[in-house]
Formats: structure tokens, sequence, C-alpha cells
């Protein structure tokens, strides 16, 4: 049996009366990509801020490299090599590509060293940031300030940068949103081939590249796991059809 890199069991969180995370179990194996989909509101975010450290379960336990990890707050957590994709809204505008994907390295060097030097002055920070940029094709857009970047570019910026923090996990929150057919495709290609660096838990409402990439798929209602499968279980799961896939019961 291959050991699982991340594992919750249990897990619960609530806002109020609200529950947004009800019993749930969930593992990521290595090499996986382990797609959790669900409804707007679901509770799939809250799932995996709760992986990342930004919200602190009620109850239940993260194991990450098979250690318990819920105590750790989001910066011990990235030290060890968790850490999720980061967000358009963390994009620094007025920098370039290559300068917040520079920021990126700089932070995953003073986790590990604990020091570091100016972005500017650093050219293996500069280095770094390219060969980033390179795989996620956006190397000829590099000296362009965020602010001009389309929405499809930042969001492969975003990957860029998850990439310079070199994680043992990549915990992705809608990566495919905003990038067209094209992108689409080309990233559902990189994704395939990145699982083989780091497995990934992802969320995504792009059913077809959930279909295409997950080797296993978890369906979140209302903060339950409700079913549990590969892509043809999940497909033909009558209470998945009915909750999720918007289609009546026959
Ligand atoms: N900090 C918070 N305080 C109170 N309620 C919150 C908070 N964060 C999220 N919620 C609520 O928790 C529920 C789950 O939200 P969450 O963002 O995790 O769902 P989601 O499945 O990611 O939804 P979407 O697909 O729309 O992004 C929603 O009803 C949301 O309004």
């Amino acid at each position: 049996m291959i050991d699982s890199v991340l594992s919750l069991s249990g897990l619960d969180k609530s806002f109020g009366a609200l529950k947004v995370t009800d019993n749930v179990d969930l593992d990521l194996k290595p090499g996986e990509i382990h797609a959790l989909i669900g409804p707007n509101g679901a509770g799939k975010s809250s799932l995996i801020k709760l992986v990342a450290g930004e919200l602190k379960a009620d109850a239940g336990s993260i194991r990450f490299g098979g250690r318990e990890i819920g105590d750790l707050g989001q910066a011990a957590r990235a030290r060890l090599g968790l850490t999720r994709t980061f967000q358009v809204s963390s994009l620094v505008p007025e920098f370039s590509a290559r300068g917040n994907v520079a920021l990126a390295a700089q932070a995953r060097r003073r986790s590990v060293f604990g020091f570091v030097r100016p972005v500017a002055k650093d050219s293996d920070l500069t280095g770094e940031a390219m060969e980033a940029l390179e795989r996620v094709g956006l190397a000829d857009r590099a000296g362009v300030r965020v602010s001009e970047l389309s929405h499809g570019e930042k969001r492969l910026l975003e990957i860029a940068m998850a990439l310079a923090m070199r994680p043992r996990i990549f915990l992705m929150d809608e990566p495919m949103a905003g990038l067209g057919q094209e992108g689409s495709n080309r990233l559902i290609g990189f994704l395939d081939k990145l699982r083989n660096e780091a497995p990934i838990l992802l969320i995504e409402h792009d059913m077809e590249a959930v279909f295409r990439l997950a080797d296993r798929i978890s369906v979140l209602v209302a903060g339950s796991i409700i079913a549990r499968g590969n892509a043809d279980d999940i497909r033909n799961h009558p209470e998945v059809r009915a909750a999720y896939l918007g289609e009546d019961e026959a």
C-alpha cells in the first residue's frame, strides 16, 4: 500500500451555526490528482484553507508527511512544503511577472534558510523565476507588469509562483477559471505531468478537466463527502447526478 502524503480524518469546521466541513476524511497519494468537486458554497475552499492552515479545524486530524500538523500555523506548514496556489488577488500588480515569481522563490528561501537577499540583486532568484515561467509558457511575458497581463496569464502566473515554492503537494483552487479552451487544454497537459513532481489536490468547476485529470474525485455537498471514486464512478453516481450535475433523478 502506498502511504498518503496528506491525510485528513474526521475534520470538522463551523462558522457559527453553518457547518462547512462535516466529518471529512480525505487523502492524497504520491503521483495522484485528487479532485474535490461540489456545488457553490459546498465548502471546497474552506477545506483547502484548513489544509493550508489559513483556517483552524474545530476537530479532526491533518497528517502531512506522516506527522500531525493540525496545530501548526500557516507559515510552519509552508516550511514543510504545504502551500496553496497563489490567488490572483495576492499578485503584486506593479511588479513584472518575473518579479512576482522571484518573490515566491524568495519566500521559499526565507522559510528554508532564514535569510534572503534583495530580489533585484539575486541572479539565482531571477533564474529560478525564469525557469518557472518557461514551464507554464509565460517566459516571453516575463518583463510585463502584472497589471498588463490577461486574466488567463495571471492564472498561469499563480502556477509559476507555486512551482517556485517547490511544495511537496499542490493545493489548487480552480486553476482553469477564465483560461478559455486553448489555455485549459495546455494547463491540463501541464498538470498531468506535474503530478509526478508532487501530487495535486484540485478544486475545479471545469468537469471536463476533472474527468480528464483526476485519479480520484471526492464530491462535497454541504460540507460532507457524499461520493468518492474515479471519473466513471462519479459520472454514473445517482446521488451526484441529482445533487451536483443538476439532473433530476429518472
Ligand atoms: N470566513 C467565513 N465566515 C463565515 N462564513 C464563511 C466564511 N468563509 C466561507 N463561509 C461560508 O461557508 C460556506 C462554504 O464556503 P466555501 O467558500 O468553502 O465554499 P466553496 O465550495 O468553495 O464555494 P464556491 O464554489 O462558491 O467557491 C459558504 O456558505 C460561505 O458563505
